[in-house]
């Protein structure tokens, strides 16, 4: 790889951004990289850092560290513009300290892994002269066709296509289109300062796998950076994932009583969880009504949004809990499916776990990686809202289509588990 120094025992730095669905992955690389021999140390905001090496398994095997970001102390967890403050103001001085220390005289760290969406990293491994290959998600591409403005609001709508053979997007999928008209313009201009940052990388190792032409497609020729693909690095065992919430094992015992493939699976992820209380009121007597056994993630604050008395009345058929242990939820034989938000991390999870899937994106990426599920790997339906009819006809399709259950295999077999070789190639040369 290039000149970075990549001898058995070097140290790599690995900076995730402070979101759930953000530390899964980075844990993932960093497991892979000490079992090929590396040194992994892994640097968070000091906000997440206690749950987070609390919660890894196994424990201490990774070196984590933690940085002064600045952040309020109170129970409210801070939002995505308080996290990017923190991250441009507070701690990119902090980080390059650490990362001298840790550096030491004689040059310790072969190379910084960056996620993408904590890109003042890349500036903090310029300064100390370090490579940082990012670690970027699947939509990593502001499309330059004169589609938005300026500030990034949708002006000609119509089909977006980023890469022939590709789904086909529309403007209002682009995943800066979240919140108020100046919170748009907010994270647009967040978008572009990373993407522009990123530019002159050499390396991307981007969480995905193995799709006919996509590497080659996105490593343009001569073009930098170069592009690896690293999905599924777990495709041997199935890691735990590290938490920032406290996982409530119950859901398993309770599922162990559920017949084979009869349970739904419902959650809306970490990040933007909140599907609104009328969604929320509006799914559970859907539900309800259906007689269909669910497991549900609903953090307390959006339990407001259930009528009056349900958990009681569904206490035989469903489940409502504040957080999951998700990856050993998807394992179970009891789940048949999964009503998703379609955020990355729970995209690949599924498939590893080969459920098929229900979506209802959200929010920012949702939108493509659902176009994926459906429209390109046709692992999944989408539904548009959660009346009774809307719920019961996608479960249906989704629940008869046995090709599904076919389809969700052969990804494993042909995505993700050529590329976990891919990995072990690449980042040992
Ligand atoms: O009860 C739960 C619910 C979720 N998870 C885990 O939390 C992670 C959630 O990640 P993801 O599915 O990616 O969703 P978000 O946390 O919402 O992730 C944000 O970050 C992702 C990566 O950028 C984007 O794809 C999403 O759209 C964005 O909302 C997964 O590993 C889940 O296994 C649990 O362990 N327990």
């Amino acid at each position: 790889m290039g000149n970075m120094k990549l001898v058995k025992g070097s140290k790599i730095i690995l900076v995730p951004y402070p979101a759930q669905g953000h530390v899964n992955p980075m844990v993932k690389l960093a497991l892979a990289l000490l079992k090929l021999g590396f040194e992994p140390v892994m640097i968070t905001p000091e906000f997440i850092y206690h749950s987070i090496t609390s919660s890894m398994d196994p424990k201490g095997k990774i070196m984590c560290m933690a940085i002064t970001d600045g952040l309020k102390k109170d129970n409210v967890p801070p939002d995505f513009f308080a996290i990017e403050k923190a991250m441009e103001t507070n701690m990119p001085n902090h980080l390059e300290t650490l990362v001298h220390k840790i550096d030491g005289e004689d040059g310790a760290v072969a190379c910084i892994i960056v996620d993408l969406l904590a890109s003042s990293a890349i500036e903090v491994a310029r300064r100390c002269r370090i490579p940082s290959p990012d670690f970027g998600l699947h939509d990593y591409h502001i499309p330059d066709d004169r589609r938005h403005t300026r500030h990034g609001s949708p002006q000609r709508p119509g089909p977006i296509c980023f890469l022939p053979n590709q789904p086909l997007l529309s403007t209002d999928d682009l995943p800066w289109l979240i919140g108020t008209p100046a919170a748009r313009k907010a994270r647009f201009k967040f978008w572009t300062r990373t993407l522009n940052r990123s530019r002159n990388l050499r390396w991307i190792l981007m969480n995905s796998f193995s799709e006919e032409n996509l590497y080659d497609q996105l490593s343009i020729t001569g073009n930098k950076p170069l592009v690896f693909l690293v999905g599924a690095l777990s495709r041997h065992a199935i890691i735990k994932n590290p938490s920032i919430w406290k996982e409530d094992m119950s859901s398993l015992q309770w599922l162990d009583k559920q017949k084979p493939k009869s349970v739904v699976y419902i959650s809306f992820g970490s990040w933007v969880r909140p599907i609104g209380e009328a969604k929320v009121r509006c799914l559970a007597l859907s539900l309800e009504a259906m007689g269909q056994p669910f497991i549900w993630v609903l953090g307390p604050a959006w339990r407001e949004g259930l009528p009056g008395g349900y958990l009681e009345r569904v206490s035989k058929k469903g489940k409502v809990v504040s957080w999951a242990p998700q990856m050993e939820v998807l394992q179970h034989q009891a789940v048949g499916c999964y009503l998703t938000h379609c955020g990355w991390n729970s995209t690949m999870e599924a498939i590893q776990c080969q459920k098929r899937l229900l979506c209802h994106p959200v929010a920012g990426d949702q939108f493509v990686n659902c176009a994926y599920i459906v429209e390109k790997w046709k692992i999944g339906v989408k539904i548009n809202g959660f009346a009774q009819k809307d719920v019961e006809e996608g479960l249906q399709k989704v629940m008869d289509d046995n090709e599904m259950n076919r389809r969700c295999v052969s990804m494993i077999w042909d995505g993700m588990e050529v590329n976990g070789e891919v990995m072990e190639c690449k980042i040992a040369v």
